[in-house]
């Protein structure tokens, strides 16, 4: 028997989700290009185009003048063939750490898209070394550091175009290479850009909208597991879910908020009223879950949309539309539209965190855990005293929580001129999708360390009083106790909480269908 493959994804005309970008970066799919008749003579026609153009020699922007501010300095003839070779090199100063494998994966399969909409003037060679470049799995090293985001990702996408000159250094088969030794090994020979063609490569928002699609990934699988783990300490606090009912939701529609209100009253198995235990209304961590995560379900669908549009977009300067002959100078670089996206997504992220802490600090005091031992330490009567169970971890998340928090400063607001006052306005995007994924890694440090503490709550409530838990908590304390058996007696956690880290960020547990 043979696995099905998965469909490849198709770069061309038809557009791409950011799932298909997410599956390309970690090697779940394949990349193809759109290869029918009409379409390769639509992009010859571009590059064509841009040809005549320079044989009739009208003056193009960054194919016979200087790049930004310097579109003042006319280039003369002799000297076109060689500035796509000056721009991608005076560019090669990025600093920082490397992007990691996915997340280079994403940056090309971002740049290729863009340039497969047909307006930015390159050859059809050139998209097909970009596609090989994905489909052999070789991977320019690109530092993080050094992009305002408009103007695009200049300095991160010149090591694109450096690496498919044939110089600079790729990752390929697990090992840093010369990319011109990488060249020859796969008989390729290195491409020579054309008078537009550096230009159209780094002149783009590429970097941040592949970040952006990781980000995006990960923001709604934590969605669900907030709204799990909100579910387990309701049992674990024994609360009142009838928080939760759905008329109560119906009288303030927002369809996200809904959604996770819904979520919980089907984990909680919630079908009539009941009585409240201990209090009548519960703290705001537990009470208004649904409120501060419905924001975040809420804003995904409008996230998408930034994203998407962005990654299916011309975003390079200038766009030429060969069959009115124009050459259209504009500037579809800037990233706005991500950087808002990401910068909101902090703001969301950090909130979510937050909101998973508080129901950690009711879950390991005695003040406010209505029965459970101090710290959620499962130990008898004899080692209580010495024994601190979930302490610590409870420290680290408040440590996660409040670095996640201190990221929701926005990087958007803090534009500055450079570039000699050509790029006076900017949207320091790269910056704002780098700062989403870090509040993102810290948040699913927090979500890991709660959903622990929250099934070592619920183990403990069980001990007390045996109750039968409703069939998806049932099933989800289950799936935990094989890797994770409660804490008796203390001991150090860090290799439970690398695992469950591993597990968020493999999407391990099925969530809401
Ligand atoms: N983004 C600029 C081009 C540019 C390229 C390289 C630079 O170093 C500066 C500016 C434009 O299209 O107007």
């Amino acid at each position: 028997m043979t696995t099905p493959q998965p469909e490849p994804v198709i770069f061309g005309e038809r557009p791409l989700t950011i799932e298909s970008v997410v599956a390309l970066s970690q090697r779940r799919a394949r990349a193809c290009l759109q290869n029918d008749d009409a379409y390769r003579a639509r992009i010859a026609r571009g590059a064509q185009f841009l040809d005549s153009l320079l044989d009739r020699e009208g003056s193009i922007y960054g194919v016979t003048t200087g790049y930004g501010d310097s579109c003042v300095v006319s280039v003369p003839p002799h000297q076109v063939e060689a500035l796509p070779r000056h721009l991608y090199t005076f560019h090669g100063c990025g600093l920082g750490r490397l992007l990691d494998e996915a997340s280079t994966r994403a940056v090309l399969a971002a740049r290729l898209q863009s340039l497969c909409q047909g307006v930015s003037g390159v050859r059809m060679e050139l998209l097909e070394r970009l596609q090989a470049f994905l489909d052999h799995d070789v991977l320019p090293l690109i530092p993080e550091e050094g992009s305002v985001g408009a103007s695009g990702d200049l300095t991160p996408l010149s090591y694109v175009a450096a690496t498919l000159s044939g110089e600079r250094e790729v990752l390929y088969r697990g090992q840093r290479r010369s990319a011109a030794e990488v060249h020859a090994e796969l008989g390729w020979t290195p491409l020579t850009l054309r008078p537009k063609e550096a230009l159209a490569l780094m002149n783009g928002t590429a970097v941040m909208t592949a970040l952006a699609c990781q980000a995006y990934g990960r923001a709604d699988y934590l969605l669900r597991l907030a709204t799990r783990i909100t579910a387990l300490n309701v049992v674990a606090l024994a609360g009142n879910p009838e928080h939760f009912d759905e008329r109560l939701f119906a009288a303030k529609p927002h369809p996200g908020q809904m959604q996770v209100a819904a979520w919980l009253r089907q984990d909680l198995a919630i079908d009539g009223p009941t009585p409240p235990l201990h209090r009548l209304q519960d703290r705001y961590s537990l009470r208004c879950a649904p409120h501060v995560l419905g924001v975040l379900a809420d804003s995904l669908g409008l996230l998408r949309q930034f994203i998407e549009t962005e990654l299916n977009s011309a975003n390079d300067n200038p766009l030429i539309d060969p069959d009115a002959g124009r050459v259209l100078h504009g500037g579809h670089f800037y990233g706005g539209h991500v950087a808002f996206a990401m910068d909101s997504l902090k703001n969301l992220i950090g909130n979510l965190a937050d909101l998973l802490d508080r129901q950690f600090a009711l879950l390991v005091d005695v003040r406010y855990n209505h029965g459970l031992p101090s710290n959620l330490s499962g130990a008898p009567a004899e080692t209580a005293m010495i024994n601190h169970g979930f302490k610590a971890v409870q420290i680290g998340a408040s440590a996660w929580t409040a670095e996640a928090l201190k990221n929701t400063l926005p990087a958007s607001v803090f534009s500055r001129s450079t570039e000699c006052h050509n790029q006076d306005k900017v949207s320091m995007g790269t910056i704002a999708a780098r700062d989403a994924l870090r509040s993102l890694e810290l948040a699913e440090q927090v979500a890991a360390a709660t959903l622990l503490a929250a099934n070592q709550g619920v183990w403990l409530r069980q001990r007390e009083e045996a109750r039968s838990l409703p069939e998806p908590l049932a099933a989800m304390h289950e799936q935990l106790a094989a890797d994770f058996p409660p804490v008796i007696e203390d001991r150090a956690l860090e290799g439970e909480l690398r695992l469950c880290l591993e597990r968020i960020r493999a999407q391990h547990w099925r969530l809401y269908g």
